[in-house]
This record gives C-alpha cells, structure tokens and sequence, in this order.
C-alpha cells in the first residue's frame, strides 16, 4: 500500500534470550543504518502501549488525518494488522493490506496518515507498542474510527483452518 513501510528488526538471539534495537537517530556502525533511514524524518511525537487482555477482540478500525502511527508487537505477543487505504488521491485506495507481527516477525510498521488500521490479537494477552507523529490533544483528537466489520475488511480478520 502506497507510503505503508514494513521495516524487518534484526534479532540477535543467544541462551538468555533475544535482544532487538528499536530505534535509532543515526547510524554508527555497518548494519545500522537502515534502522535510522527508517526513522529518519518521523517526528516521535508519543510513544505508546496498548494491551488486550481479552479473547476475541479487534482493535479499531481507527485513522489519523494528521498523524502517522508506527507499530510495533513486541514478541513474544503476536498480532494481525488490517489496513485500509482511506485516501482518495492514493493510486491504492480503497485497497487493503494485512500485516502478522510479533513472535516470528520482528517488525515495524509505517502507517501513514488517512490510512485506517486495526488489529486482531493473536495471543491473549496482547501488547502493542506504537509511537504517533503527533500529540494526542483531548481538545482536539485526530481519531477517527469505521467499524471492524466494514465490508472492505471483514473477511481479513479470520484466521484460517487451511
Ligand atoms: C490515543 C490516546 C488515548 N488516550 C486516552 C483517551 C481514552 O480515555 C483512553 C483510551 O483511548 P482509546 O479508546 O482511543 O484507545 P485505543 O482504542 O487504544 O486507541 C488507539 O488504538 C490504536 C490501535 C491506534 O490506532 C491509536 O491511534 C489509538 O486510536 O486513553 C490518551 O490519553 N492519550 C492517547 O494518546
């Protein structure tokens, strides 16, 4: 989908665990610089954490016309991100993307303003870690929701018994 940026983390695995670098404002070494080109130019306005404790629930579907998300499943939660191209003059409107995160994929994800996004929790519980580009203002929220079950994106959810 036109300016959505799916950045693969490298993990860096050993006996005690794992270890991920997030976020970067520069490079310093080979290797890391394509962490901070995938950061350069986002303003983090916030940084987030949402959590689902609960079975069988989505999360939006909601959308910015300012801001930019960009999120993250910290592993060992495990996701499926829907999104949903809202803008008209986007050579993808209309279109949708799904994205699985989490355990097994360490990844961020670059959602661009007017682009509507949602997840099903794919582990119970369920964390989402997410920076936005701007401040989330009470007085002047930038959120906007449509239903999960849009007819765009209701199959999308499902997981399949293949
Ligand atoms: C988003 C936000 C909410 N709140 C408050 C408002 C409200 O009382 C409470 C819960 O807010 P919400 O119901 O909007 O929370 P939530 O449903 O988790 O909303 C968030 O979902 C994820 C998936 C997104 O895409 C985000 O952009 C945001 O819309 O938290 C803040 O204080 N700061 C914030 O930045």
């Amino acid at each position: 989908m036109e300016g959505v940026r799916v950045f693969p983390l490298r993990r860096f695995v050993d006996d005690r665990g794992l270890f991920l670098e997030l976020y970067r404002n520069q490079a310093t070494h080979p290797g890391s610089e394509e962490l901070a080109r995938f950061f350069s130019g986002v303003e983090v306005a916030q940084l987030n954490y949402s959590l689902v404790t609960v079975n069988e629930h989505i999360k939006g579907l909601h959308y910015h016309l300012k801001q930019a998300d960009v999120w993250f499943c910290p592993p060992p939660f495990k996701l499926k991100v829907v999104l949903l191209d809202l803008r008209r003059n986007s050579p993808t409107a209309g279109k949708t993307q799904v994205v699985v995160l989490g355990e097994g994929k360490d990844a961020w994800v670059y959602i661009p303003a007017g682009v509507a996004h949602g997840y099903r929790p794919l582990t119970n519980p369920c964390g989402l870690f997410y920076l936005v580009t701007r401040c989330f203002d009470l007085n002047d929220p930038d959120e906007y929701r449509i239903p999960w079950d849009h007819p765009a994106v209701k199959e999308l959810w499902e997981v399949k018994n293949e």
